[in-house]
């Protein structure tokens, strides 16, 4: 553990891409990526289906070196060092996670201390680990439900037993892969709810969450990236970032932006020349 802790500076940037290009079969997948995320922003990527948005969140989790330009996660350069340690600083949300027996939420959570699926052979948690798991299971709003077992949870229970799962192991990055799929509209408010509660509870926690639709932005997302056919085009701050314009562009259709108590709204509709109200 000291040994991985020493790969990561708390002092860099969540995240660090210089020129980052990512090449697959001859056909540029992603291009000219620059980006910066700090410790306590919260960011989004939006993008058209087939934008680079998974590829690129790949790349921040350390699942994928870039063909070309540097990723520092964590201020640990892709490339120079060893990927699965730097993936014990990083949680990631799944929501296909690919879990079918028949582990209980508690043993669920507890598998992101091993970055296993399932429970490892002879592994045993510690009590102050299993006190952990239960304390993250509480603050996801799943007390009573410690011992139910995976395929019995609902998909918004799911979502949020995975969250726990990735926060246990503390890490300093978390990154949500569509986290909202498959729910219904309460189980998604629901979620949207605990992902913001982690702005007071994990104040340091970076995170970046990918999504193709704005309502399901939670109100405490900082920044936004926007992704079209493997470049950016736009990123900021969220105020500046999501606009009636910059969508439309970035979807290649006309789509109204409007903003209401944090939430974000998008309809078909004229692209306009104002920023959304
Ligand atoms: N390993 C690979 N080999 C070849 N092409 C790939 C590979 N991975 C992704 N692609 C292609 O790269 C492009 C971007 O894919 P990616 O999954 O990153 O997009 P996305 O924005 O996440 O899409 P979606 O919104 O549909 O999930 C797509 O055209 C995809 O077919």
């Amino acid at each position: 553990m000291t040994l991985q802790r020493s790969i990561i500076s708390d002092s860099a940037p969540a995240l660090e891409l210089h020129d980052v290009s990512f090449v697959r079969n001859k056909r540029p997948i992603l291009s000219d990526i620059k980006l910066t995320v700090e410790a306590g922003e919260h960011w989004a990527i939006l993008g058209p289906n087939g934008a680079g948005k998974s590829t690129l969140l790949a790349m921040c989790g350390a699942v994928s070196h870039p063909t070309s330009g540097t990723v520092r996660v964590l201020g640990a350069q892709l490339g120079r060092v060893e990927l699965q340690a730097l993936r014990t600083h990083i949680g990631h949300v799944n929501p296909r996670h690919p879990l079918t027996s028949g582990l209980s939420i508690q043993e669920v959570v507890l598998t992101g201390l091993t970055g296993t699926i399932d429970r490892p052979m002879r592994w045993g948690p510690t009590d102050a680990q299993v006190r952990s798991a239960d304390e993250l299971i509480d603050l996801l709003g799943l007390a009573g439900k410690t011992e139910s077992t995976w395929p019995t949870l609902s998909q918004g229970e799911r979502g949020r037993a995975l969250i726990a799962r990735a926060l246990i192991a503390e890490p300093q990055l978390l990154l949500l892969d569509e986290p909202s799929t498959g729910l219904d509209v309460a189980a998604r408010e629901q979620l949207l709810e605990t992902i913001d509660n982690l702005d007071s509870t994990h104040p340091h926690i970076a995170s970046i969450l990918v999504t193709h639709h704005l309502e399901e932005l939670p109100t405490s997302t900082t920044h936004a990236l926007l992704l079209s056919h493997g470049r950016i085009t736009m990123q900021g701050p969220i105020q500046q970032t999501l606009t009636t314009d910059s969508i439309s562009h970035c979807f290649e259709h006309p789509i109204s932006v409007t903003q209401h108590d944090g939430r974000w709204t998008a309809r078909a509709g004229k692209a306009a020349s104002s920023p959304a109200a």
